[in-house]
């Protein structure tokens, strides 16, 4: 595709140099460049993209998209955001493959992962071909590879949404992050459905404040129907969970047509009669096609709304009640959301996701429903992230915990001592007695302690780290499962 082309989907943009110059491939990454490629110089939150302009042409880049003149003799197209221009150009490199899908994007604090994999699990389910996007795995025909990111750069989105729509995918349902949302990650991308789990708080390190977090989510709302993306002819869906306050904002936001999903409330689905063990959940489902009673084997009452949102964003396919409900049951648990482990021992081990306040007291208050004897949880809080939800976790697991390990998560760049330490504040602020908690950083130990402890009717809660098979320390990403490594201390238990 030649540069000019390129230029002439930018309202504001100009050619310095050869505008004919043709480019086989787009990237943002000069360690990553090939001959012939275009290369987008970002001004990043770390660091400057224009810095490695001659590096990328040294690695064969044939022209630059920069926000300014650099001293490399390639052309150049100059634009005034290059971060906004890389999505403009993506798309329309790529060809814009949303167009040729029906996306439906699932955003909000937790549940994005689980409502993804119900949604996908109900349609493919109906024969539709689907591709799905996010935190642990992109699914593109029959192929499957693991995610580092939750939501994908523009360019890298944009061409794995052209190889999906090139193997005939009918349905991409995604996830999209608020940073995703933010930074115009998805710019371009033209949803059939957005759907919104809920709002706690999480990311306050690079959003600042709730507000802009939730307005950043809010951004998938209100871009949905008000954004020319083409196929304008087709009805696009705002699905909202009525019980979250943040919905009555994104409603107001959005020209898409508002569907809405509850337990609380009287939304258009919703669920009633729930009945939550640790086998699973029934509740009676309301919907605007009639109403049918669920048995899934999806565990708390976070689950139910997760439930609700995939029968929701199914039903607006117009995939029949029955159709719904026999795919939904046949699931089994989302990998390290709730996964139990089992190496024979007479107790209860769960690993878990949960890596905010919200997504702990889910999680706990869900295990405490059921436990007979004492819950036991193993948790720690990332490192290079929000740091003011520490202490809120703390005193959200010490509120349902009966003994706590405080651990280390992925400290990455921090000292995870210190990380024990941000923690500890809210475990006090609870009451909860020192010799309840222990604060042992190496996390194997934390775990072979728990396991230790446990008797016949307690429950082990190991939390934060869920489906995660490494443990990131110092930007070297180390094996460690937390499935793997409970295995080996059931093991180390009970050999004899
Ligand atoms: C806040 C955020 O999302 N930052 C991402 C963003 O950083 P940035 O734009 O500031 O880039 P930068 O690192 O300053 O670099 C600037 C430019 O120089 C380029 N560069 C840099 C070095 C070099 O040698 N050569 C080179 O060309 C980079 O490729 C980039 O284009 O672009 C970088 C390149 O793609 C990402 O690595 C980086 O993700 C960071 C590591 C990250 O941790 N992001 C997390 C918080 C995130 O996005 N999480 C959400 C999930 C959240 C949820 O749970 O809901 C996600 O969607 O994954
Ligand atoms: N609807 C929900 N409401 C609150 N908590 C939930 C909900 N669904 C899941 N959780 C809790 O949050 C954890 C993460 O769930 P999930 O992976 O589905 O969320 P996510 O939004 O994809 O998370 P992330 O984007 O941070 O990876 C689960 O392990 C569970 O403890
Ligand atoms: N998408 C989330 C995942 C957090 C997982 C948790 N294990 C941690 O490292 O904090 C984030 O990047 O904040």
């Amino acid at each position: 595709m030649q540069l000019k082309e390129l230029a002439s989907q930018l309202a504001v943009s100009h050619i310095l140099g050869d505008g004919e110059t043709v480019v086989t491939g787009i990237q943002t990454d000069s360690r990553k460049v090939r001959p012939g490629d275009l290369f987008l110089c970002i001004s990043g939150l770390v660091t400057d993209g224009h810095q490695y302009a001659a590096k990328a042409v040294q690695a064969g880049a044939a022209a630059l998209v920069v926000e300014h003149d650099v001293d490399v003799e390639v052309p150049k197209l100059v634009v005034k955001d290059s971060r906004y221009a890389m999505a403009v150009i993506a798309c329309h490199f790529y060809g814009y493959p949303s167009r040729e899908m029906k996306m439906i994007g699932v955003t909000g604090t937790n549940g994005k992962t689980t409502s993804t994999y119900l949604i996908d699990a109900i349609l493919s389910g109906q024969g539709f071909r689907t591709g799905l996007m996010g935190t642990i795995q992109m699914k593109i025909g029959s192929q499957v590879t693991d995610m580092e990111r939750t939501t994908l750069e523009a360019v890298d989105l944009q061409r794995h949404l052209r190889q999906m729509a090139d193997v005939g995918t009918d349905y991409c349902i995604m996830e999209v992050s608020s940073h995703a949302l933010d930074l115009g990650r998805v710019k371009g991308c033209r949803f059939r459905t957005g759907v919104f789990t809920n709002l706690t708080q999480d990311h306050l390190d690079y959003h600042g404040t709730m507000e802009r977090y939730q307005a950043a989510k809010g951004l998938l709302f209100s871009r949905l129907g008000n954004e020319f993306t083409g196929r304008s002819d087709e009805r696009q869906f705002a699905l909202l969970n009525a019980d979250d306050p943040a919905s009555a904002e994104y409603a107001k936001q959005t020209a898409a047509q508002v569907v809405t999903y509850g337990i609380d409330s009287e939304a258009d689905v919703r669920a009633e009669r729930i009945e939550i063990s640790s086998k699973g959940t029934r509740f009676r489902c309301v919907t605007f096609k009639g109403t049918a009673d669920f048995q899934t084997k999806l565990v708390g009452k976070f689950n139910v709304y997760n439930s609700l949102a995939a029968i929701a964003a199914a039903l607006l396919e117009g995939i029949e009640l029955d159709a719904v409900k026999s795919s939904l049951e046949a699931v089994h648990a989302v990998d390290g959301r709730l996964e139990v482990v089992d190496a024979g021992q007479p107790f209860l081990v769960l690993v878990d996701y949960a890596h905010t306040p919200d997504g702990l007291d889910n999680a706990l208050s869900t295990v405490k429903q059921f436990t007979k004897g004492r819950v036991l949880c193993v948790f720690g809080c990332g490192g290079d992230r929000d740091r003011t939800k520490r202490p809120l976790m703390g005193k959200v697991t010490a509120k349902y915990s009966d003994y706590l390990y405080v651990t280390s998560d992925n400290p990455r760049t921090e000292d995870p001592g210190q990380i024990l330490l941000d923690i500890v504040p809210g475990i006090e602020q609870s009451g909860m007695p020192a010799e309840r908690y222990e604060l042992i950083a190496d996390r194997r130990e934390a775990i072979e302690k728990a396991i230790a402890r446990a008797t016949p009717d307690d429950v082990v809660l190991i939390a934060g780290k869920g489906h995660e098979a490494y443990q990131e320390i110092m930007g070297v990403k180390h094996d460690f499962d937390d499935r793997q490594v409970a295995k080996e201390a059931i093991r180390g238990r009970f050999r004899d």
